[in-house]
């Protein structure tokens, strides 16, 4: 394990009996970094993540959490870490402090620093009017909230997000997002985020996409934009065998979303002058924009499906 990496996962592999969910995957993650795990529903994020956390025994394979053995030294791995799971976890009896203290506790911090602990968590994620309220009064987007602090609890140098955001409104989503950037730039913490949404996953300083159990890219996404190389023109084309011909011409450079072809050209100048030339087709084009690739064009290119298609407006 390089001394810059706090994961290091080598040849991971896991199996659900018949089921591949991990075949083989391999990276490091530099520590102080925010990571991104990008992929669609059953591409084997959540996974990927339980073994890092110790909540599963891989079938195969490596994973060193800040230089521990998972499998060596599962108890040390998990004071490292901090969890935010997408399932809500926080007991809705107790109140706002109580359930930080609890949770100090549970993770052995000193009885002295509880509660200056849980104060200054409650202070990073701005609930400290909520301090005495039950947890069940809060909105999900609080209790989110509460839960990203309730993992700095412990100063982990690892915080671990399993789609964080999943069923939350705009509005919380941005906050949540305030906070997690805080949490990298004044703590110094390393973030590991999975999602399939993949505005989330451009702000991070290197993404893995991950489909159908294998890695299939690991880069800053602005890196891996560039793979593409080419400019894309979308193209609204009402007339079918018009889209036909083009996709035929085009065969492994475009790609058809609805009435919208998407085509990757070398020169995007010279393919406009001739449609433009061609007066009777040019009428069939409703609309047309040319653009740089976005992450979205990336994992299309890679896996030749869209991320969304899996999901109901990337939203479960
Ligand atoms: N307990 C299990 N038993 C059998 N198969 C499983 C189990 N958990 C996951 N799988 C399968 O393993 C594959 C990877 O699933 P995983 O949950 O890791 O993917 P994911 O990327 O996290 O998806 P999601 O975003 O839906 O959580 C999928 O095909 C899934 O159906």
């Amino acid at each position: 394990m390089t001394d810059s990496a706090v994961i290091e996962v080598s040849d991971l592999r896991h199996s659900y009996s018949s089921v591949e969910a991990l075949r083989g995957v391999s990276f490091s993650v530099p520590r102080g970094s925010f990571f991104a795990l990008l992929g669609p529903n059953g591409a084997g994020k959540t996974t990927l993540v339980h073994a890092l956390c110790t909540l599963l025994r891989p079938s195969a394979g490596h994973v060193a959490v800040a230089g521990l053995d998972v499998r060596r030294a599962p108890r040390d791995v998990r004071r490292t870490l901090g969890l935010v799971f997408q399932e809500p976890s926080l007991d809705d009896r107790l109140t706002v402090f109580e359930n930080l203290v609890f949770h100090a506790r549970i993770y052995q911090v000193p009885r002295r620093q509880r509660r200056e602990r849980a104060w200054a968590v409650l202070e990073l994620v701005e609930l400290q009017e909520w301090a005495n309220a039950p947890a069940g009064n809060l909105s999900r987007g609080m209790k989110r909230r509460l839960e990203i602090g309730r993992a700095m609890l412990h100063e982990p140098s690892l915080v671990v997000l399993d789609e964080p955001t999943t069923g939350l409104d705009v509005q919380s989503r941005r906050r949540i997002w305030e906070y997690l950037e805080r949490l990298q730039r004044d703590y110094g913490v390393t973030l590991l985020l999975t999602t399939h949404q993949i505005s989330e996953a451009e702000g991070a300083d290197l993404v893995a996409i991950i489909d159908r159990g294998e890695l299939q890219a690991l880069d800053c996404p602005s890196t891996l934009r560039q793979r593409i190389g080419r400019k894309l023109i979308n193209l609204q084309i009402r007339d079918e065998s018009f889209r036909q011909s083009l996709s035929e011409r085009f065969t492994g450079r475009c790609t058809q979303r609805d009435t919208v072809l998407q085509i990757e050209a070398d020169d995007p100048d010279e393919l406009l002058r001739e449609l433009v030339a061609d007066e009777e087709r040019w009428t069939m084009v409703d609309s047309l924009e040319i653009v740089d690739p976005s992450l979205e064009d990336v994992f299309i290119n890679l896996t030749g499906r869209e991320l969304r298609d899996r999901t109901a407006d990337g939203m479960r």
